[in-house]
């Protein structure tokens, strides 16, 4: 009999903990006055479902990521620097809310902070 690992996927609690993860960060972000207007027409459960399902995939989960790409999902959004900071401070005190601990938080941190470049469109 084998082991199986625990990784990050097993640690943020497989789908349903990183569905309550992304439900907590959606409530930061619309409690943002800096940030509601960027989601003032975007269809949130699509969004919500989406990423899950990225989040999920980024930390060895199961499942594919269905949306579109990061290019085209944030074309025409004018998303500065400093609005994407704010996102990935909401999701990181999300994941501290959810229990997630530090070396999940830096890695999941780690993968979206290279999709910089694709979702900053000043
Ligand atoms: C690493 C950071 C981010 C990730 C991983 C991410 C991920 C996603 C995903 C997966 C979607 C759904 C795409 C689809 O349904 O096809 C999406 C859409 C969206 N994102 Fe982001 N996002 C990030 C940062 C941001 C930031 C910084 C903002 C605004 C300040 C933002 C605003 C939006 C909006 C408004 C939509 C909906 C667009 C629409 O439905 O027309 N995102 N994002």
């Amino acid at each position: 009999m084998s082991d199986s690992p625990v990784g990050p996927y097993q640690e943020l609690g497989r789908h349903p903990g990183i569905r309550r993860a992304v439900q907590e960060f959606y409530e930061r972000i619309a409690a943002d006055p800096s940030l509601v207007e960027y989601f003032a027409d975007a269809d949130m459960d699509r969004l919500r479902r989406h990423v899950v399902e990225l989040l999920a995939a980024a930390v060895g989960g199961p499942g594919q990521y269905t949306g579109r790409t990061m290019a085209k999902a944030h074309q025409g959004l004018h998303i500065t620097d400093e609005a994407f900071d704010r996102v990935l401070g909401h999701l990181n005190a999300a994941l501290v809310d959810v229990g997630a601990d530090d070396r999940t938080i830096r890695e999941v941190l780690r993968a979206l902070s290279g999709m910089r470049m694709d979702i900053v469109q000043e």
